[in-house]
């Protein structure tokens, strides 16, 4: 069985090209992330971590170099294309939650699966089920300002998988806790992303979190090189 969830081979991205400001951020990025692993994303502040979690996504287009997601080449291909195969394929996770305050953290989840012409029935199964994974099923109903930032986190985890997508693309995501809760709510993604089998990318600068992962790569110079 082929497990490669994202193949990314050759990126580049140039800002300002042609300019005095021109910045070369990535200068050549190959990555294969496989099904059930996570990988630590290290790199110090402006090396091009979110250039290359945004083009990852497929948020934003490299220059030169190719993204695979679930085997489909997104190269070239059109807006929509790229929107639909970003909405099942991958999600998102920040260093602030981003929950929608009107909505309970049930709604939270429920919301990007019914846009994605799931039934609410069904919708509604999988995101109690994200929720009792990550042990906060018991706050289903209230609303993110009525959660404990901890508890704000975990939901947006069950958030960014409740299209079952291919891959999760975090950046930061423990880095608005204190140590002890940053260190519980990692474990439950941890469990999210051994469960249901897709990858992640994790980026921070928590070297302690990054030892829990399968692998350490750092962003330097514009390309990814193991860290040990
Ligand atoms: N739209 C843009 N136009 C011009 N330069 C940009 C643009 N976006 C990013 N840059 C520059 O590219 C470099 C990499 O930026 P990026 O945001 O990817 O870094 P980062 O590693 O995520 O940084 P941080 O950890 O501080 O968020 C920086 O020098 C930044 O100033």
């Amino acid at each position: 069985m082929n497990d490669v969830t994202m193949q990314l081979t050759g990126l580049t991205k140039t800002y300002l090209k042609g300019t005095p400001g021109e910045v070369q951020v990535l200068r050549g990025v190959d990555l294969t992330l496989h099904a059930g692993e996570a990988v630590a994303l290290v790199a110090p502040s402006g090396a091009g971590k979110s250039t290359l979690l945004h083009i990852a996504g497929l948020l934003d287009t490299p220059d030169e170099g190719s993204v695979e997601i679930a085997g489909q080449n997104v190269t070239g291909k059109g807006d929509r294309t790229r929107t639909a195969l970003r909405r099942q394929d991958v999600g998102f996770v920040y260093q602030f939650h981003h929950l929608l305050p009107e909505f309970t953290a049930v709604e939270n989840i429920t919301l990007p699966q019914l846009a994605n012409g799931v039934s609410e029935k069904a919708a509604q199964e999988r995101a109690m089920a994200l929720l009792d994974h990550v042990g906060v099923a018991p706050r289903a109903d209230h609303r993110p300002a009525a959660l404990s930032g901890g508890e704000q986190q975990r939901v947006a985890f069950c958030r960014a998988l409740a299209n079952n997508p291919r891959v999760l693309l975090a950046d930061e995501p423990t880095g608005n806790l204190d140590p002890e809760t940053a260190d519980q709510v990692f474990d439950a993604l941890m469990a999210l992303v051994r469960d249901e089998g897709l990858s992640a990318l994790i980026a921070t600068h928590n070297m302690d979190l990054a030892a829990r992962m399968d692998r350490k790569l750092q962003l330097d110079g514009g390309a990814l090189r193991p860290v040990e």
